[in-house]
């Protein structure tokens, strides 16, 4: 049966119902999680008009001068990503070898056709924060960090809504997560020729999965954020959201690692959206987006937590620290 459609999971009722609505909504979440390693919620405590302010400031931060951006530049490695990360820095399609099985031969490295911004936890005094200076870009910084707070708090409530529907003792998964080592990332795709696009080394994103547990996500309307159809392995479906205010959330490594394979991570790219898939000539206009990775605690385990375990299903993955797996992966992306 091929899949069409993320399920879509009215929120509001886990974070306000009654006992039997919060139950139910945490059934359906952690069900699609499950099944396709990715839903769309609603009513999820992000305002509409919160989400039209992340379109303000990510546009903004992108029209900045390449001289201004070039101030806080990332310097690849295996320290975690932060400032602006210019295009041709991160490559996704390292992190699957089935990218390269699949590309054109003999036509060099896979590149991605992108640009951001990443910060970590307010003060974090590990890996530095780096932002524009208020002089660049006033209001930006403040912006950015009553954002991760929000984004954080929505995340906690949707690993509580999973502790309910995997029946696991409350704050287990919760507890994991603080203090936090989460990241926020504001995404430009620039405007890209479709004839740059048919020598198919190019993508906006190659299909991968995120390092942390779980990723919160809002695309503008122009879409083309693809699920993988896991009936039909390595075959993308559109993410068409019936309303923009729709949070997108996926779940990434840590979980699958955490819950021993149960809860697989949702294998993703990013597509010229379908509706201008046909155009022999011209360009596919930019895109927006911005992401929210929720990441353990950086000296919390990534090995598999004791209730996914049993005879029948034997630790699949090593106990290694989530910050040790987060460089460990991040090395790769370069
Ligand atoms: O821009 C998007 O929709 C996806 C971005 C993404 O997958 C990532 O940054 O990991
Ligand atoms: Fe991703």
């Amino acid at each position: 049966m091929t899949v069409t459609q993320l399920p879509l999971v009215d929120f509001g009722l886990f974070l306000h119902g009654n006992e039997d609505q919060r139950e139910q909504a945490a059934k359906q979440l952690v069900e699609s999680f499950v099944n396709h390693g990715f839903v769309r919620l609603k009513n999820h405590g992000i305002s509409r008009d919160f989400v039209k302010q992340i379109w303000h400031w990510d546009r903004a931060f992108f029209q900045l001068p390449d001289e201004v951006k070039m101030k806080i530049v990332h310097h690849p490695g295996s320290n975690l990503q932060r400032g602006w990360c210019r295009k041709g820095t991160e490559t996704t399609s390292k992190l699957h070898k089935e990218n390269a099985e699949n590309s054109p031969k003999g036509k060099g490295e896979l590149l991605d056709e992108k640009e951001h911004f990443d910060c970590g936890p307010r003060g974090d005094s590990e890996f530095p924060n780096k932002f524009p200076s208020e002089g660049d870009l006033p209001g930006f910084k403040a912006f950015i960090e009553q954002y991760f707070d929000i984004a954080q708090e929505v995340s906690r409530h949707i690993m509580r809504a999973c502790e309910v529907g995997f029946g696991m003792p409350r704050n287990s998964l919760v507890e994991r997560c603080i203090p936090s080592a989460s990241e926020l990332r504001m995404l430009h795709y620039p405007p890209v020729s479709v004839e740059r696009l048919q020598t198919g080394t190019i993508k906006r994103a190659w299909p991968h999965t995120d390092f942390g547990i779980i990723t919160l996500l809002f695309q503008d309307s122009l879409g083309g954020l693809e699920f993988e159809d896991r009936n039909k392995p390595f075959t993308f479906v559109p993410i068409i959201s019936s309303d923009e205010n729709e949070l997108i959330v996926n779940t990434s490594q840590t979980f699958q690692r955490w819950t021993n394979g149960v809860v697989k991570a949702g294998l993703h790219q990013v597509n010229v959206p379908p509706e201008l898939r046909t155009a022999k000539e011209g360009y596919i206009p930019a895109r927006y987006s911005s992401v929210f990775f929720l990441k353990a605690h950086r000296e919390v385990s990534v090995g598999p937590i004791d209730q996914f375990v049993t005879e029948e299903r034997p630790p699949m993955y090593p106990n290694i620290t989530a910050l040790q797996y987060q460089q460990e992966m991040t090395e790769i992306l370069y």
